[in-house]
C-alpha cells in the first residue's frame, strides 16, 4: 500500500467508530448552513492580487512533526497580522496530527475564512464540516470515484460550502471537469510518492477552462515561485511548510505577498534620507 492508500484505509476505519448524525441533526445543519453567507465566494472572485491561504498543519507524512498544538495561536496571530487572506487547517489525525478540536479552535479564534483539508470519503465529514462552520472543503479526486465527486460537490453546495476539488494529473483533471468542479486545487505534491514539483501546475494550467478558479497548492517557497504563477494568471495559493518552518512566519508571508519590509524607527532616524 502506498501512503495515500494507507491514509484512506485508516480514515475508513476511524469513520466506522464515529456515531453518524441522525435525520434531525442533518436537517438542523442544512437549515443553519443555508442562511449563512460564505466569504470564500468573494475571495475566489479576487483577480490579479495574490490571495494567500496560509496553512496550519501540525505534522505530515513527509515531515513528521511540524508545529506543536500550543504554537497554533502564535501562527494564527502572525498570519492575520501579515495579511493572509484565509486559513487552511489539516484535520487528519494519524498522519497530520490534526483533529476537529483544532479546527473548532481555529474557527473560533479568527475572522478569516477557513478551508478544511482532510481525506473526505463520506457524507458525514461534509455535514460535520458544515456543523463547524467551515466555508471551503478539500475534495481529493485521486481517492474518489466520479460519482462520489459529483455527489460531494452537490452536497457541499447544498450546505453552502465551496468544494475545492484537488487534482494532481491529467486523469484527475478530466474527472474534475466531468464532475463540473468550479474550484480546482492543483496540488504540486504527488500524494503517493510525496514528491513535489511546481511544474505540475505549469503543465496542467493550459488545459483548465478559464471560468474555473484555480488554487496552486504545495511547494511554494519564495516570492519568485509565486510571481512565476502570477505571470501565468494564477493568484490563489495554498502555502504551509514554507511559513510553518520559517523563524518569522509573518515576515515570510509579507515577503511572499511582495510587501516591502518596514524600516525600523531607529533606522529612519539614523538615515533620514
Ligand atoms: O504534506 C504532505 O506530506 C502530504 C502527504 C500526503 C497527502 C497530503 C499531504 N499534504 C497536504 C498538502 O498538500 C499540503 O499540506 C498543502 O498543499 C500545503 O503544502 P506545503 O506548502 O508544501 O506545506
Amino acid at each position: 500500500m502506498n501512503i495515500l492508500e494507507q491514509i484512506v484505509s485508516e480514515k475508513k476505519q476511524s469513520l466506522k467508530r464515529v456515531q453518524p448524525y441522525n435525520f434531525r441533526e442533518i436537517e438542523a445543519i442544512i437549515a443553519t448552513a443555508r442562511y449563512q453567507s460564505n466569504p470564500w465566494v468573494n475571495l475566489f472572485n479576487l483577480k490579479n492580487e495574490p490571495v494567500i491561504i496560509a496553512e496550519i498543519k501540525l505534522g505530515s507524512p513527509s515531515r513528521g512533526s511540524i508545529i506543536s498544538p500550543e504554537a497554533v495561536p502564535y501562527y494564527l496571530s502572525e498570519y492575520q497580522k501579515a495579511g493572509a487572506s484565509a486559513l487552511s487547517v489539516v484535520t487528519e489525525e494519524k498522519y497530520f496530527k490534526g483533529n476537529t478540536t483544532l479546527l473548532k479552535m481555529v474557527i473560533q479564534n479568527t475572522h478569516l475564512p477557513v478551508l478544511r483539508k482532510d481525506f473526505v470519503i463520506n457524507d458525514f465529514q461534509i455535514y460535520q464540516s458544515a456543523y463547524f462552520g467551515v466555508g471551503a472543503l478539500l475534495i481529493i479526486v485521486k481517492i474518489l470515484s466520479l460519482s462520489k465527486i459529483r455527489k460531494f460537490i452537490h452536497l457541499c453546495e447544498q450546505l453552502n460550502i465551496i468544494p475545492l476539488v484537488e487534482i494532481h494529473d491529467q486523469q484527475d483533471l478530466e474527472k474534475a471537469i466531468e464532475a463540473r468542479a468550479n474550484f480546482i486545487g492543483i496540488n504540486n505534491r504527488n500524494l503517493t510518492s510525496l514528491e513535489v514539483s511546481l511544474h505540475t501546475t505549469e503543465s496542467l494550467l493550459p488545459k483548465i477552462p478559464d471560468q474555473i478558479t484555480i488554487v496552486c497548492e504545495s511547494g511554494i517557497r519564495s516570492r519568485e515561485d509565486l510571481q512565476q504563477f502570477m505571470d501565468l494568471g494564477i493568484n490563489h495559493f495554498l502555502i504551509g511548510e514554507y511559513l510553518l518552518f520559517h523563524s518569522q512566519p509573518g515576515e515570510a508571508l509579507r515577503e511572499l505577498k511582495g510587501v516591502k519590509k518596514h524600516a525600523s524607527s531607529k533606522n529612519l532616524r539614523n538615515n533620514p534620507s
